[in-house]
């Protein structure tokens, strides 16, 4: 069985405040994107796992696939199976392509394996793998708020949008981002701008880790004007960085500064 784990934006992302936890309560759109991995399940006498395209940094046995299968092997008397991972949406890029490959083995073992699971108690089992797991059960857009894994509904519909993802080969770990924050309570809730014409979104709707990423990475706002000037609607880095996306009103033509990044450009 082949699945195509695939990614998100964030539109908008505020860090509301730092949590007894350590982790900090957040306001954000998730939005799903095409770009993805590609996963295959085969049912093998042991439990094997592989990846081929861009290298992962951990070892294997630290992967979120094999986390997620271990997980569901905890409850459910699971059969090994061959997992092999080819690895394509960018690592430390803000767009949550671990965490979709982790949401995406467990879905696929739910349905391999009749296991029964509701997407409620799916989303249960993935935010025990992190905080972007939850969301990529249902991928569908949602506002997201406490550690970005509690959703309710947004009218938030850009469909016949175009996207262009930019990402300038520079990964950024999340707790390091997050290390850099001062949390803070914005003004207007970010739900009441989403729901603006999005020619409104610019002066608007912000990502709050820009404030503390673009003085240390000047490439990542230099990529941000450079998307205005060709023509986006709006621009924003996505989560804790490196992609900066642009959305679009009409097929793109690629701006040549960008022949040396890895970009993706497709419709939402
Ligand atoms: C930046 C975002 O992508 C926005 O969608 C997410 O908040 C990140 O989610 P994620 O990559 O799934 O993060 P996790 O794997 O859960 O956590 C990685 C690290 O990020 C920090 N972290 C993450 C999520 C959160 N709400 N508060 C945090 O402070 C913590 O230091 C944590 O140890
Ligand atoms: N299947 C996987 N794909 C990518 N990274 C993985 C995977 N399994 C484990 N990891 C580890 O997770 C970390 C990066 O996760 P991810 O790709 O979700 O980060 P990101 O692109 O910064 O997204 P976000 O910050 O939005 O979660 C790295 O330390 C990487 O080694």
């Amino acid at each position: 069985m082949l699945v195509f784990p695939s990614c998100k934006i964030n539109i908008g992302l505020r860090i509301v405040e730092k949590r007894p936890d350590g982790f900090h309560n957040l306001q954000s759109c998730f939005y799903p994107v095409g770009w993805g991995d590609i996963l295959e399940l085969i049912p093998s006498d042991k439990f094997t796992f592989s990846s081929s395209g861009l290298p992962i940094p951990d070892n294997l046995d630290s992967n979120l696939c094999v986390r997620a299968y271990n997980l569901l092997k905890a409850d459910f008397d699971l059969p090994p199976v061959q997992l092999h991972l080819h690895k394509i949406v960018p690592i430390g890029a803000g767009l949550g392509g671990g965490s979709a490959d982790a949401a995406f083995t467990l879905k696929l073992l739910n349905d391999r394996f009749v296991l029964g699971l509701s997407s409620t108690e799916l989303e249960d089992y993935a935010r025990l793998l992190g905080s972007d797991c939850a969301f990529f059960v249902q991928n569908r857009p949602v506002y997201c708020s406490e550690k970005g894994d509690v959703f309710s509904e947004i009218t938030v519909d850009l469909s016949g949008y175009h996207i262009l993802l930019v990402y300038p080969n520079l990964a950024i770990s999340t707790a390091e981002a997050y290390a850099g924050i001062q949390p803070r309570q914005p003004k207007v809730p970010l739900h009441n701008q989403l729901l603006n014409p999005i020619d409104t979104w610019r002066s608007t709707i912000q990502n709050d880790f820009e404030d503390s990423l673009f003085p240390t990475y000047p490439i990542l706002n230099q990529i941000k004007e450079q998307l205005y000037d060709a023509g986006a609607v709006y621009a924003s880095m996505s989560g804790s960085g490196s992609t900066v996306y642009g959305i679009f009103n009409a097929p793109i033509v690629m701006p040549n500064q960008f022949s040396a990044y890895r970009v993706w450009e497709g419709k939402l």
